[in-house]
């Protein structure tokens, strides 16, 4: 699909497209580049791309298409350090859980005749650096791209056909859009679990062997999530500010009315809110986005294409 693809940042979500195109033959050359020595040396172990430097402007010289995997905090430094050896007609696209900062960081330096089109791959783990990464991480996930007014719509076209090939379900919707649906599906459940998993490990009377040791399924979810890398999820926090805090004030108020709830033996609340929540999960299977589920991405797969 591309000649060359640069992959600046090589953690769990670069090095997953660097196996996804290399499975799926989509690029002639991929550099890759990253600040790290270490890590980039461990890219090179792994053979995961042709080209290997700390040099971001390097990496991303005669590349067709750009794609920046760094916590977004990092995102404005990368792009000034790219964008005099981007390429006139690149692509340049990038992975960060949340946009509109990205954009503000990202877009003043992208020269003319380049095409930035921001976009968001909704597929993970706690996991991070190169030896985390998988070439199936993007199947049958959405990759959702907040495109800037005036995207030339071949340039949107080829990248979704790129990330279509990756194995990715499409989806665009504007940045402001984006961080706040985000801020409730993704940003919020995180910061809960670390907030959970912290109370425990502060609680005074249960010692942490004893967290460990009887830690429930319930518990134990939280805690993959709360193990996710603190330095992205510091970021997402610092850079999706305002739609975490709108939403954690909902999510506040909810709980207080559900404590009160607890508090006066209020059963028939309990019981109304446990219902309606229930039916939620049934919808998320029932639309085949259960990722457990064996049939998961099915019904997805099975929509016709948009025209
Ligand atoms: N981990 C996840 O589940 C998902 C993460 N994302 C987003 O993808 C991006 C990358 O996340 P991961 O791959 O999980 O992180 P990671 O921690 O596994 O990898 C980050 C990479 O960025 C490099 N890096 C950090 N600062 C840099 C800088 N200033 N210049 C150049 N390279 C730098 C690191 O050396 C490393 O190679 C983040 O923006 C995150 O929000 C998006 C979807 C899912
Ligand atoms: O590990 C999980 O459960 C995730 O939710 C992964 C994830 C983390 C951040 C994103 O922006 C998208 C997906």
């Amino acid at each position: 699909m591309f000649e060359k693809v640069a992959l600046v940042g090589i953690g769990l979500i670069g090095s997953s497209l660097a196996r996804a195109i290399r499975q799926n033959h989509l690029a002639g050359h991929v550099a890759i580049s990253t600040r790290s020595p270490e890590t980039l040396k461990r890219a090179e172990q792994l053979g995961l791309g042709d080209s290997y430097t700390t040099d971001a402007a390097e990496a991303v010289r005669d590349a067709d298409l750009v794609i920046v995997s760094v916590p977004v905090g990092a995102s404005e430094a990368v792009a000034k350090q790219i964008a005099p050896a981007l390429k006139p007609g690149a692509i340049l696209t990038d992975v960060g859980s949340t946009k509109l900062s990205v954009i503000a960081q990202m877009q003043p330096h992208v020269p003319a005749g380049v095409h930035f089109i921001p976009g968001h791959p909704l597929a993970g783990t706690e996991d991070s650096g190169p030896d985390s990464g998988f070439a199936d991480l993007f199947r049958n996930r959405w990759c959702i791209f907040t495109p800037l007014p005036g995207t030339d719509p071949a340039a949107l076209e080829r990248l979704s056909e790129f990330w279509r090939r990756c194995g990715a379900n499409i989806d665009t919707m504007d940045a402001d859009h984006h961080d706040r649906t985000l801020a409730i599906v993704s940003h919020l459940p995180h910061i809960i679990a670390y907030n959970i998993v912290g109370t425990a490990d502060d609680l005074q009377t249960v010692t942490k062997q004893e967290v460990i040791k009887y830690s429930a399924s319930g518990f134990r979810d939280f805690t993959r999530l709360a193990a996710s890398d603190p330095t992205m999820w510091r970021d997402v926090c610092l850079h999706n500010k305002d739609a975490i805090l709108e939403m954690l004030a909902r999510f506040s108020e909810d709980l207080a009315s559900l404590q009160r709830a607890i508090r006066w033996g209020d059963g028939e609340k309990l019981f109304d809110l446990f219902t309606r929540t229930r039916a939620i999960r049934r919808s998320i299977i029932e639309a085949g986005q259960d990722i457990d589920a064996p049939n998961f991405g099915r019904q997805v797969a099975e929509q016709p294409a948009k025209p």
